[in-house]
């Protein structure tokens, strides 16, 4: 081990030069604003509007009213902020999208779909655009009781919302909602043609709808939890005692799902949703008995 004596080292900025640092040089190019290049806003020819610029794996904490307790709860966002982009401008002026971030850090998008629509409209006017997107995905967290001893813990799912403005479109705002939760299913077939026991798995239900924001229920995210869970062979528990895992295992087998079982069961729920106009269910099964990945996906849109 090498031994330190701080008292005989050289000062912080000596030691800095050491490691190759260098005085800056006298620029000759502008430092005020006012006087700097703003290549962004060139306009010429650029041979392609774009539909989408921005940024993207942006990390954000944001509030959220839960309808599941904790009621209150911060969660870390990762968000895509684009507008798009006519073909005669060079650039977006992206510092505008994260300033316009900071400026809503407190408001609650989740249960507030009114003020995304805000948002979004507003990025698009910031950068004189004619259509913005926002995209926010981040883990929600809700009291799970175990089923037999009614024992408590904190589980997740991950939660999307999505913002679409286009000022010439017809609505010119469209709001997208999802949510991704794991489960567990049951081998129908295994059940069916063995002596004993069956495979069964962690599944994922990933779950994408548009929403009729007028008429969307601000307990969204509940409704679609429930759609996949409760179609599910069992739902997943961070507690679990020996009664628990007796009655999960047993409700499991009573209920077993192939994974286009779980597909249709959830669509099924959520084509009776008043508010969704349409919607994708992606049904995901990682099998306990093979390598690869069982997966069904449903695509359905109300007449
Ligand atoms: N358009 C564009 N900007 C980029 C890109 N990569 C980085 N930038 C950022 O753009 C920043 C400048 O942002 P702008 O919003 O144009 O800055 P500004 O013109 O001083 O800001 P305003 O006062 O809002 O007009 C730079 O600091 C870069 O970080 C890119 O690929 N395209």
């Amino acid at each position: 081990m090498t031994a330190f004596l701080p008292s005989s080292w050289p000062s912080k900025s000596e030691r800095h030069r050491r490691f190759g640092s260098t005085d800056a040089v006298p620029g000759r190019k502008a430092t005020r604003k006012e006087d700097m290049t703003d290549l962004q806003n060139r306009r010429d020819d650029y041979l392609f509007e774009i539909q989408q610029v921005g940024v993207t794996a942006v990390k954000h904490p944001i509030a959220l009213r839960s309808p599941l307790p904790p009621y209150h709860q911060t969660s870390i966002a990762a968000l895509e902020l684009t507008t798009t982009l006519d073909r005669s401008s060079k650039g977006i002026n992206m510092s505008r999208l994260t300033e316009q971030l900071n400026a809503y850090r407190d408001i609650d998008f989740v249960s507030r779909p009114e003020t995304l629509q805000i948002f979004v409209r507003d990025l698009a006017r910031s950068m004189d655009q004619s259509g913005a997107d926002v995209t926010l995905e981040f883990p929600w967290f809700y009291e799970r009781a175990a089923p037999a001893s009614g024992r408590i813990g904190l589980a997740h799912s991950d939660l999307f919302v999505e913002a679409v403005y286009r000022e010439d479109e017809t609505p010119a705002f469209r709001l997208n909602v999802g949510l991704t939760v794991s489960v567990t299913t049951l081998c129908p077939c295994s059940k069916e043609i063995s002596e004993y026991s069956a495979h069964n798995q962690r599944g994922t239900v990933r779950i994408r709808a548009e929403v009729e924001p007028a008429q969307l229920d601000l307990n969204w995210c509940e409704v679609l939890l429930n759609a996949a869970e409760s179609n599910a062979s069992a739902s997943l528990h961070p507690v679990l005692k020996r009664t628990d895992e007796k009655a999960v295992t047993e409700r499991a087998y009573e209920n077993p799902r192939f994974v286009e079982d779980l597909a249709r069961l959830t669509a099924a729920d959520l084509a009776e949703c008043p508010f969704i106009r349409q919607f994708t269910v992606e049904c995901r099964n990682e099998e306990s008995i093979h390598q690869h990945d069982a997966v069904a996906r449903i695509r359905c849109a109300k007449p």
